[in-house]
């Protein structure tokens, strides 16, 4: 069994593996552009963020009923527990299903069903953490926290992603505002092609907690001293870093010098059907291009328990804590 982690930057959209994708499309009677599932894994070819989000947002069409999210969350939780997850905060893109006429409602609740679930059926605790698309407008993320507050029990809370260069945090101030005012826990994309100054931006003006990516942190030291100080964890996912050049090739991901630059790092999947593995796919491929010995890979499995939101079962964290503290890793 691999080590216990929790996954913290994983949105379940990306998770729409090409098999589900074409039974999801056959069930609704949407007709893809594409042969058959080879034809569309041929098009996982990405050029940057951008080129990614094009196909993401476009394969979406195939989800359409609360049962279509269940079933996509219950894939995921499926293999997510196979490799070693056994916690899962997972984001959501609800702007992309209410511009198809999929209601929040449908989304929440569909997804909710699976997460109800997981934990008898995977062995996985859950939480689920709702995302405004940087891209659209801050009116359009403040109506959709609007639309979610009937679902607050269900969400936990709001984070930022989608198209990053040309759309910084700032944007979205009084957005943030409001989901505090709400008790909402505030995460954001920041630092994956945009540059540290938004970094500096999330934690200033959305006063968020944990930043996803965060990778480009490294070109501002006092930036990278002021994470460390504060112990803001960073949600790194390195097969997407590549998959999406923002980085050329594995063996360069500055995960080890951010290990023992003291940042509290987190390793997750972000897009793992898209991207070519789940969390444990992503430690396997650090662990083999960094040479990541077995502290650094407690480290990082440590570290995705105590960046989690598990405030509120301190137990379980502890639980999850002493099974890292225990796990014997297999000698490589
Ligand atoms: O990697 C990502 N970055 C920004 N937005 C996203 N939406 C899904 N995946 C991503
Ligand atoms: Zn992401």
């Amino acid at each position: 069994m691999p080590v216990p982690k929790a996954e913290l930057h994983l949105h379940i959209e990306g998770t729409l593996e090409p098999e589900l994708a074409f039974a999801l499309a056959a069930r609704n009677g949407v007709t893809l552009p594409y042969a058959d599932t080879e034809a569309l894994r041929e098009a996982y070819r990405f050029s940057d963020l951008q080129s990614f989000l094009d196909l993401y947002y476009s394969l979406m069409a195939v989800l359409r009923t609360a049962d279509d999210f269940t079933e996509l969350a219950d894939a995921y939780l499926a293999r997510a527990a196979e490799q070693g997850v056994r916690h899962a905060e997972i984001f959501f893109d609800p702007q992309a299903h209410a511009v198809r006429g999929v209601p929040m409602g449908v989304v929440v609740e569909g997804l909710g069903a699976a997460l109800d679930r997981a934990e008898e059926r995977h062995g996985i605790s859950t939480r689920l953490i709702m995302c405004f698309l940087r891209d659209e407008s801050a009116e359009s993320a403040m109506a959709t926290l609007d639309a979610a507050k009937p679902y607050l029990d269900r969400i936990i809370g709001v984070g930022l992603d989608s198209a990053e260069v040309g759309h910084p945090p700032a944007k979205f101030r009084e957005v943030y505002e409001e989901a505090a005012r709400l008790g909402l826990r505030r995460v954001a994309h920041a630092g994956e092609e945009g540059p540290a100054a938004y970094i500096r931006e999330a934690l200033d003006v959305l006063g968020v907690e944990r930043v996803d990516h965060g990778l480009r942190c490294l070109e501002d030291p006092n930036l990278v001293a002021r994470l460390v100080r504060d112990r803001v964890p960073l949600t790194l996912c390195p097969l997407s870093n590549v998959r999406l050049r923002a980085i050329d090739v594995l063996e360069q991901h500055p995960l080890r010098e951010m290990l023992s630059a003291g940042l509290v790092a987190t390793v997750n999947s972000d897009d793992p059907a898209y991207f070519g593995g789940y969390a444990g796919d992503n430690f396997d491929a650090v662990r083999g291009a960094l040479g990541l010995g077995e502290e650094e890979l407690r480290t990082l499995a440590r570290n995705s328990f105590e960046a989690s939101f598990l405030e509120d079962d301190e137990e379980r964290r502890e639980r999850y804590l002493a099974e890292v503290d225990a796990y014997e890793f297999e000698r490589s």
